[in-house]
């Protein structure tokens, strides 16, 4: 099965960490995630984060430290999820895309339904 290539952002507004969820209509209807989105052609990692959180929330983040990427398998397609801290730097949110979003403390996030490929970078993200 093809791999996809996905980056996604856990972006820090002061203490608070954003997460946002899926709509309906998208795969992994209502699941928690952080944005972010597929890697296109001749695109680097870092160019596609900027670009999907601009596309999806409206703002400017600053990538700080990259995570360990995790490998899943969801039934029919299998991604690679390549995980960026950054910080908000400017602009206004909007949800372009997601359903709802929330700024949470570190504390509250694993009580949320998130896409499984996700709970593995929430664990390296909860230990630093
Ligand atoms: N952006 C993002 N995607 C994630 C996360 N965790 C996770 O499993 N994914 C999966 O990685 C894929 C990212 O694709 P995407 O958000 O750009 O596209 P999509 O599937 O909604 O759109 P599509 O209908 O164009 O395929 C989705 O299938 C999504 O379910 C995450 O934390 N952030």
């Amino acid at each position: 099965m093809k791999t996809i290539s996905v980056t996604c952002a856990i972006i820090k507004f002061d203490d608070k960490t954003l997460a946002v969820q899926r709509s309906k209509a998208m795969k992994l209807p209502l699941k928690w995630e952080f944005a972010g989105g597929k890697i296109e052609a001749g695109e680097t990692e870092t160019d596609c984060i900027h670009r999907e959180i601009f596309e999806e929330l409206n703002i400017q983040i600053e990538l700080l430290q990259r995570l360990t990427p995790v490998i899943h398998e969801y039934p029919g397609f299998k991604i690679k999820l390549i995980p960026f801290i950054a910080k908000f730097v400017s602009g206004e949110l909007q949800l372009k895309e997601h359903t709802d979003f929330i700024l949470a403390d570190k504390e509250e996030l694993p009580n949320l339904d998130w896409a499984e490929a996700d709970l593995p970078i929430l664990k390296e993200y909860l230990s630093l």
